[in-house]
């Protein structure tokens, strides 16, 4: 028979070797010094995603919603959505402060009903698609037109019709306030089309689209759809104004958005490709754009001053991007507009980046060469303008796109977007790890974009348990569903039995920590951060479990 001394050391060597493996993790210092008040609130948290893995996820006993056969905490989102939205978990969570969203595309990020609300107030606002609208076939995206928007002068003003008619002439622009109301399938309907135009249903995901290369047909021709309404100046101000107001409302304080700066071509494409003025004109050039995300910055923070709410937001400020499928020569047109940008507004401008599809455009090394260049430009003219890459956003092992991933560190890049395929890395994730580039990730993205079925499935533990500093983001909301980025942290708290709350707070802490704030501006922030997390551990004390 085993003796208990000698259990008693089996059980001691066991928890020495997990505390050494864990000794690795950014939160095993923070919970070593947890205050009574951090302590208690981390085991509630615990108790309830313990009692919500059954009576919600039916973990371990018979399936609780028979709808959905196949059920589990951190399951395919959007299948999983309004189960999520009546979890007390979920609920707690949206009161988080969350520090920095630190990767978020402009583009993706206001709700579509919202967005279309606010484009039906200008009558300047067209529709047009390429024959009548027909939404009878079948309720697959694969069979509906795209519809197109813009804003035209007074004088190009289209006529009214019923673009549902056979007596409509497809390519003709029409009034889309009038689009609707005369629509004889009913607004309803129109609305309906329009906003499943701008996001990805769960049939699409799951079904008809589920492969990388299809998703990401549909996920572009969701951006193709709203460039028309968002490139409108009045729709781009209120647009921008609602994304800060409802990150504020999820707890989110502040904000590095990635703004696409591609669109300065006019007319090649069949989508409408630059920015349109309040007079229906072509003239709102890249320095405007930044006016506006500067004045929508400074009425957010004078609105929340009035309220008595100033410590919910930091501000904002621009990742300057364009797509990865330009040239080089073009490349070098956007690096120094994006450094002109920067002259002008060296507050605004946080950083460049490359975005679209890494599968199927060029890879860093394509660029080597400008981009080299513009980090000898930056540095003469004394300018902290900062890469913050894209890089392996692919299930590929050792293909351009994970090789991305050795590029973006070597060319110096301050954090990672994505990085979903750091996990074959270990090299790189201890240089993640000991020289403080995080990654930022998105993990209801990923699973939407097909790289993975399941959060449990994802490699964030992976990162989490190599020390890796992460910053959790939405990506793009407005197409995912995850319109507030507490579905984010839900889903991956309630899929690792490692990560507590506590976890969620050091994350949020490197979002601050990560960002591109000044040291003084991090630690004014920080403190706030602080201050409202006591707030909340307090409140999450009240709580019976
Ligand atoms: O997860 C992503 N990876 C790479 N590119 C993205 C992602 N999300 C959005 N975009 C890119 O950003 C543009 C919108 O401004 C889109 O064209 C899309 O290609």
């Amino acid at each position: 028979m085993t003796t208990v001394p000698v259990l008693d050391a089996y059980w001691a060597s066991r928890t020495n070797l997990i505390v050494e493996e864990r000794s690795l993790r950014r939160d095993t210092a923070y919970l070593a010094n947890l205050t009574e008040t951090e302590k208690k609130a981390e085991g509630i948290i615990r108790d309830i995603k313990a009692v919500e893995a059954k009576t919600v996820w039916g973990f371990g006993v018979e399936n609780v919603h028979e709808e959905i056969p196949v059920l589990f905490p951190g399951m395919e989102f959007l299948t999983a959505k309004e189960l999520i939205d009546e979890t007390r978990l979920f609920k707690i969570l949206q009161k988080m402060p969350k520090g920095a969203l630190l990767h978020a595309h402009l583009d993706g990020m206001v709700d579509p009903t919202i967005l279309l609300r606010i484009a039906l107030k200008h009558p300047a606002m067209h529709v047009r698609l390429p024959a009548p609208l027909s939404l009878t076939t079948s309720n697959e995206s694969e069979s509906r037109p795209l519809p197109e928007f813009m804003a035209l002068p007074v004088s190009q003003f289209g006529i009214t019709t019923d673009i549902a008619s056979p007596e409509y002439v497809g390519g003709t622009w029409v009034p889309l306030r009038d689009a609707r109301d005369r629509c004889s399938l009913g607004a309803e309907a129109f609305d309906e089309w329009v906003i499943g135009s701008l996001r990805i249903n769960p049939t699409e995901a799951y079904k008809t689209h589920d492969s990388i290369y299809k998703i990401w047909q549909k996920f572009q021709s969701t951006f193709m759809v709203s460039r028309g309404l968002i490139g409108f100046k009045p729709v781009y101000e209120e647009y921008i104004y609602e994304f800060f107001r409802s990150s504020i409302e999820d707890g989110i304080m502040y904000v590095e958005a990635r703004i696409n700066f591609w669109y300065k071509y006019v007319s090649i494409y069949l989508f409408l490709l630059t920015m349109i003025g309040a007079d229906g004109e072509d003239n709102v050039d890249h320095f405007e754009w930044l006016e506006i995300f500067e004045r929508v910055v400074d009425r957010v923070k004078r609105e929340l001053k009035e309220e008595g709410r100033e410590d919910e937001f930091y501000g904002a400020r621009i990742i300057y991007t364009t797509l990865r499928f330009i040239s080089k020569e073009e490349l070098e047109w956007y690096l120094d507009d994006c450094i002109a940008l920067k002259q002008k507004f060296p507050h605004l401008i946080a950083g460049f980046d490359l975005v679209g599809d890494e599968n199927v455009f060029h890879p860093l090394t394509y660029y080597l060469e400008p981009l080299l260049q513009f980090k000898e430009r930056t540095k003469e003219l004394g300018l902290d303008i900062p890469f913050i890459f894209h890089a392996g956003e692919t299930l590929g092992d050792g293909d351009h796109v994970d090789q991305n991933l050795f590029d973006a560190i070597l060319l110096g890049t301050k954090r990672i977007g994505h990085g979903f395929s750091m996990a074959k890395h270990p090299l790189l994730m201890k240089m993640c790890r000991e020289r403080g580039i995080p990654l930022e990730v998105c993990p209801i993205s990923n699973e939407i974009l097909r790289l993975t079925s399941s959060m449990p499935m994802h490699p964030l533990p992976i990162f989490f348990n190599n020390g890796v500093p992460i910053a959790l983001s939405s990506d793009d909301p407005a197409v995912f569903g995850n319109l507030i980025l507490s579905y984010d942290y839900y889903q991956v708290l309630v899929s690792s039995e490692v990560s507590g709350l506590i976890t969620l707070a050091v994350t949020a802490r490197d979002s601050i920590q990560f960002s591109t704030l000044k040291d003084s501006e991090k630690q004014e922030l920080l403190q706030i951060w602080e201050r409202r997390w006591k707030a909340f551990v307090e409140e999450i004390c009240t709580l019976t479990p």
